[in-house]
């Protein structure tokens, strides 16, 4: 592959450039013009080049036909396509990013591009630096797990945490074009591992925590942690933000290459500390020492861990030269992501949240403080997803039940896997605690079941769908909003007389 400091010259592409910017011999119609470069035939268009890549269950080009169809008109894989002329690459995965970047004119180097990733609060932390950037005076884009937005107010929903490369430089490129300066991106791992983030030329990577997820992927902690701190890399980003609250946090920023800035809500000695933590059941407020001065947040959002993730942001725009007042003054306009601790609100007495939290160092930072605000009873409503870690199940369970009165198993999204083992599997650890434990499997009876009795002081969480609205049984996907389902459940049971309205 040529230098990726190669910018595309502007105009037509044609397949010859492509060939000769991967460092391969030209295939035959290397004239011809080429209008973007897409990996799924499903999304290919008119003029398009088609980025066949091997996976795990199929091969880009078993779907050539599809791409044809669709308009296709080249090929790059790591052999030759049946009909369309290809330009041949031993790791086709590899050259998704460098490719797509070389393409769209390299947007990342147009842009200050400030990447999260950590097990969570990827996405909260994502928002907050969004709304900081834009109170710092900058024109951000935003790539988040629930939206991608540009600065002419266009916005998606995503269908990954972080999307292929193909359309990650894509959007970047967009930004660019609607005059944003910037972008908020999050960075899963997988989306490491999988090469969905090469050639981004990042200015601040931040590190939000390290726990047990996605073991199923990556194997191990060990695996995990690796992939992540393969980010911290001075040939990806300029500089790192790392939360050190955590002993995977703390050994990345020893480890690490890169100018640090350390984050913490207890060590004093962290670059930037949050003291004066008050987490009430309708803001949350704090006082954040930086290196430049100490700046009180008052943030409509609740629980102790949005604390570690506004910090983050704010480390982040501070390490970027950005003053911390405006700073803190564009995080503290976001009111609520969805999905995150959302209340629901439908004339109740009691409170009613949605949230994300979908493993145990999730639970274990937000369930302590659901359980100091209810002097109630606490009720959860949880399950498993399936595709996902099977040796986190039983752990969801033990400790949503040790935390809560009662819990409520039932199903998230199953996908390929049978939704009675994945409900078994989160029922064991949770029958492991005095908890009252309940199996509810229609996730709709559930909530109504956990609402059913509710008075003032209580609290109803129903956790693991966040904002995704949909659930998948085997091939069939049905919509199911958690937000909207509490809502109608609070309704119905209020109008019944089963719970205390306010
Ligand atoms: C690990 C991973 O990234 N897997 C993704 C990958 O699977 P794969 O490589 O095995 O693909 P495959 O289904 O064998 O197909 C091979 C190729 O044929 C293409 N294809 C396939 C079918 C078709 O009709 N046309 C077509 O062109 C595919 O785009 C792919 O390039 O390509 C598939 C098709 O695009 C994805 O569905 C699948 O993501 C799955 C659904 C997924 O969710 N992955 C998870 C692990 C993931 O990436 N998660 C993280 C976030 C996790 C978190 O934050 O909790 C994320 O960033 O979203
Ligand atoms: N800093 C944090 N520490 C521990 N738990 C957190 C933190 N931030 C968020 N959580 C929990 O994780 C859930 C998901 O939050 P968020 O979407 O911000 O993280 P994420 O990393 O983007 O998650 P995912 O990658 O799975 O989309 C929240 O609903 C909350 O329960």
């Amino acid at each position: 592959m040529r230098s990726g400091h190669l910018t595309r010259a502007t105009g037509v592409v044609t397949l010859g450039d492509v060939a000769s910017f991967l460092g391969r011999d030209s295939p035959p119609d290397a004239a011809r013009p080429v209008r973007d470069v897409c990996d799924d035939s499903r999304a290919v268009r008119p003029g398009d080049l088609y980025l066949a890549l091997p996976g795990r269950v199929h091969h880009g080009l078993d779907f050539e036909r599809d791409a044809i169809e669709r308009g296709a008109v080249a090929v790059v894989s790591d052999r030759v396509a049946d009909r369309l002329p290809t330009v041949v690459v031993p790791h086709p995965r590899a050259v998704a990013g460098p490719l797509a970047s070389w393409f769209h004119g390299r947007p990342s180097s147009a842009l200050e591009v400030f990447g999260v990733t950590g097990t969570n609060g990827k996405t909260s932390t994502t928002h907050f630096l969004h709304a900081g950037l834009q109170g710092a005076g900058r024109t951000p884009g935003l790539v988040s797990g629930i939206a991608i937005s540009s600065s002419d107010g266009t916005a998606e929903r995503p269908i990954r945490t972080t999307p292929e490369a193909t359309v990650l430089h894509r959007t970047l490129a967009t930004f660019v074009h609607n005059g944003c300066d910037s972008a908020a991106v999050e960075v899963s791992s997988h989306a490491v591992a999988e090469h969905r983030v090469d050639a981004l030329d990042f200015a601040v990577l931040a590190f939000t925590n390290l726990g047990r997820d996605h073991l199923d992927y990556h194997g191990t902690m060990e695996n995990y942690f690796a992939v992540k701190a393969s980010l911290f890399d001075p040939e990806r980003t300029r500089s790192a933000v790392v939360g050190v609250d955590d002993a995977w946090g703390r050994r990345l920023a020893a480890e690490c290459a890169l100018p640090v800035t350390t984050v913490s809500t207890s060590d004093p000695a962290a670059d930037v500390l949050a003291t004066d933590i008050d987490c009430g059941d309708h803001r949350t407020a704090f006082r954040a020492h930086t290196p430049v001065g100490a700046v009180d947040l008052t943030l409509p959002v609740l629980g102790p861990h949005q604390v570690s993730n506004a910090l983050v942001a704010l480390a982040v725009l501070v390490s970027g030269g950005h003053d911390p007042d405006a700073a803190a003054h564009g995080i503290s306009t976001v009111h609520g992501i969805p999905g995150r601790l959302e209340p629901v609100t439908a004339g109740q007495s009691f409170t009613a949240l949605v949230d994300y939290m979908h493993n145990p160092s999730g639970q274990r930072s937000t369930l302590p403080y659901l359980r100091s605000i209810t002097p109630g009873r606490l009720v959860l409503v949880i399950g498993a997803t399936g595709g996902r870690d099977p040796g986190k199940r039983g752990d969801l369970g033990a400790v949503a039940g040790h935390w809560a009165d009662t819990v409520i198993v039932t199903d998230e999204s199953p996908g390929d896997d049978r939704a009675d083992v994945l409900r078994d599997d989160v029922l064991a650890g949770a029958r492991t605690t005095s908890a009252r434990v309940l199996e509810v499997p229609d996730r709709r009876a559930a909530i109504d079941r956990a609402v059913a009795g509710l008075t003032e002081g209580d609290t109803v969480v129903v956790a693991g769908r966040g904002s995704d609205r949909w659930q998948q049984f085997g091939s069939r996907r049905t919509f199911f909003d958690d937000a909207t389902e509490l809502y109608e459940s609070v309704v119905r049971a209020i109008s019944a007389g089963r719970s205390a309205a306010r």
